[in-house]
C-alpha cells in the first residue's frame, strides 16, 4: 500500500527561486527511507509540502488517496495529525514536563485523561526514558531531549513520521542511538521518512536513498544497491 506519492512536483518560492523541480517517487506503508543532498537542494521543501507548510507550483502530493491539492480549511489540522514531525531542536514546551510534552498530540485530539497517560507512560518506557517523566526539558541531555521530541511525534501512531535533520545537533554514538529508533518505528506501522546531509549515517543505516540535487531527484537508490557500494 502506497502511504505517499509525489507525481512531477515542482515548487518555485515567491522570487522565482526553484526549490524542487519534477520531482516524483512513493513510499509504501511501513517503509523507512531517506532523502539526502547538499545544503539548498531542497529536502525541507519536500518534507513542507507534506505538512502542507507549503504547496506545490505543479504536480500533485497524495497522501493515501487525499490529493493535497484539496486539502484546505479544517482538512489541513486533520491531515497534519497523520504526519508526526520531528524538528532538529526538538521545539519542546521547555515550562513543561516531559509527560506533558509528549501528551501533548492525544491531549489536542481530545483523548480521555486515562488513555493518554497510559499511552504517554508506554512511550516513554519505550524510548528508555520511563524515568524522567516529571522532568523538564531543561533538566534532559541533548539526546534525551532530542528523544522526548520523537516520542511526542510517534504517540498518536502516525502514517508517516517526517524527521528533518533530526541529528544535527548530536554526537555520533546518540545520532547512531536515534536512528536505529526510527529504524524499529515501520514494525509499527509507521511509515518514516528521514532528510539528512549526513552522508555517512545515511549509508551505514542501509535504508532506501533519494538524492536530491538543486531540486532535482538525482537518484533513487535501493538498500540492496547500497549493500553492493
Ligand atoms: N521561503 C522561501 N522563500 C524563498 N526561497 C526559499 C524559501 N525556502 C527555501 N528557499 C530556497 O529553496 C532552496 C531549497 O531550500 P531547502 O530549505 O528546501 O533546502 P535544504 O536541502 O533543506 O537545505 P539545508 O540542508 O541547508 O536545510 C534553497 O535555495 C532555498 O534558498
Amino acid at each position: 500500500m502506497t502511504v505517499l506519492r509525489f507525481d512531477s512536483v515542482s515548487k518555485q518560492y515567491p522570487g522565482g527561486h526553484t526549490a524542487l523541480s519534477e520531482v516524483s517517487f512513493a513510499v509504501d506503508a511501513g517503509e523507512m527511507l531517506f532523502v539526502t543532498g547538499h545544503s539548498g537542494a531542497g529536502k525541507s521543501t519536500l518534507l513542507k509540502l507534506i505538512q502542507l507548510a507549503e504547496r506545490p507550483s505543479r504536480g500533485a502530493v497524495l497522501f493515501g488517496d487525499r490529493n493535497l491539492l484539496k486539502v484546505r480549511g479544517g482538512a489541513i489540522a486533520r491531515h497534519r495529525r497523520s504526519v508526526g514531525v520531528v524538528y532538529q531542536n526538538h521545539q519542546l514546551l521547555m515550562d513543561r514536563s516531559v509527560a506533558e510534552n509528549v501528551a501533548l498530540p492525544l491531549v489536542l485530539r481530545g483523548m480521555k485523561r486515562a488513555e493518554t497517560g497510559k499511552r504517554v507512560r508506554s512511550i516513554l518506557e519505550r524510548l528508555g526514558l520511563g524515568a524522567r517523566d516529571r522532568a523538564l526539558p531543561s533538566q534532559l541531555s541533548a539526546g534525551e531531549q532530542q528523544r522526548v521530541g520523537i516520542a511526542r511525534a510517534v504517540v498518536a501512531e502516525p502514517t508517516l513520521l517526517i524527521a528533518d535533520e533530526p541529528t544535527g545537533n548530536l554526537d555520533p554514538t546518540l545520532s547512531a542511538e536515534i536512528m536505529a529508533l526510527f529504524a524499529s518505528l515501520p514494525e509499527r506501522g509507521t511509515s518514516v521518512l528521514v532528510a539528512s546531509h549526513d552522508l555517512g549515517l545515511v549509508k551505514r543505516m542501509k535504508k532506501r536513498v533519494l538524492v536530491l540535487d538543486h531540486g532535482r531527484l538525482l537518484d533513487d537508490i535501493s538498500p540492496e544497491d547500497l549493500a553492493d557500494e
